[in-house]
């Protein structure tokens, strides 16, 4: 059976570095597919070649069976695939809502022509922008915080906030960079409750995390990497117990 999204030994080099070496990986639909990994291991640059802001020296992104390599990323967000980065990327003086709004543009169709001219389509598509936008703000549980402006959210809710925007576009498929990444203990309980709810609204998700027990708890797939190369897949057992990802993690316990 097809695969959501395939990689086919896709490889990057930066100057000497082979910062991805022939990777292959497959996330069916509904997973939760975690992708780990020591610092440097090439998990963001996969991220950034699945989606379309590195291009692969070798190697193919398949998605729903269809050749994705290379793409625009506005091509590849238009076909399904959205995405959070490491860093918060808000705008901070705008509502929550305003920014959940923006996620939705790779969707519009009247474009800014109609928007100046308010041509009769504009009301209907925005009302309908709006909807998706409190869908996706329902969805983060960040739908009575709508009206506040982004920047007096505590962190948590604007790392949710990130996936609510990225969840306006639409996607099958949503790829979750750290998403954990600086959460005390609830706001991380938080987090994986939204991603299941995610999960179970028929979006597959694909995220890149350092916290091993978020990773081990949530995920149904996990792909390991090391030095570009990959060294185990399988469920969290699975890899928890392989040799050489214990020995990647130098000896640390994973889990
Ligand atoms: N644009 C770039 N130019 C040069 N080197 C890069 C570039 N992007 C990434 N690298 C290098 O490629 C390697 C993989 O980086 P990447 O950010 O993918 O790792 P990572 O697994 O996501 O690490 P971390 O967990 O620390 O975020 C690193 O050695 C990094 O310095």
């Amino acid at each position: 059976m097809t695969a959501l999204l395939e990689l086919k030994d896709i490889t990057i080099q930066f100057g000497g570095l082979m910062a991805v070496d022939h990777v292959s990986l497959r996330v069916e639909k509904g997973w939760i597919s975690a992708l780990i990994g020591p610092n440097g291991a090439g998990k963001s640059t996969i991220f950034n070649m699945i989606t379309g802001l590195y291009k692969p020296s070798a190697g193919k992104v398949y998605f729903q069976g269809r050749d994705i390599t290379g793409l625009k990323p506005y091509r590849i967000t238009a076909l399904g695939i959205a995405r959070t980065f490491q860093n918060i990327r808000l705008f901070k003086n705008l509502s929550v809502l305003d920014n959940t709004r923006i996620g939705r543009h790779c969707r519009g169709r009247t474009g800014m022509l109609g928007a100046i001219t308010r041509l009769p389509g504009v009301k209907k598509e925005e009302k309908e922008i709006e909807e998706r936008a409190c869908e996706a703000l329902r969805a983060v549980d960040l739908l009575d915080k709508r009206e506040e402006l982004a920047k007096n959210l505590p962190y948590g809710e604007q790392r949710r906030l990130e996936i609510a925007r990225a969840l306006a576009a639409d996607p099958v498929l949503l790829l979750l960079d750290e998403p954990a990444a600086g959460m005390n203990p609830q706001e991380k309980q938080t987090l994986m409750e939204v991603v299941q709810n995610i999960r179970d609204m028929g979006i597959t998700i694909m995220l890149v995390e350092h916290d091993m027990s978020f990773v081990m708890n949530i995920s149904d797939h996990v792909d390991v990497l090391n030095y570009g190369q990959k060294i185990a897949s399988g469920t969290p057992q699975e890899v928890q117990h392989n040799p050489d990802v214990i020995e990647a993690y130098l000896g640390k316990e994973v889990g």
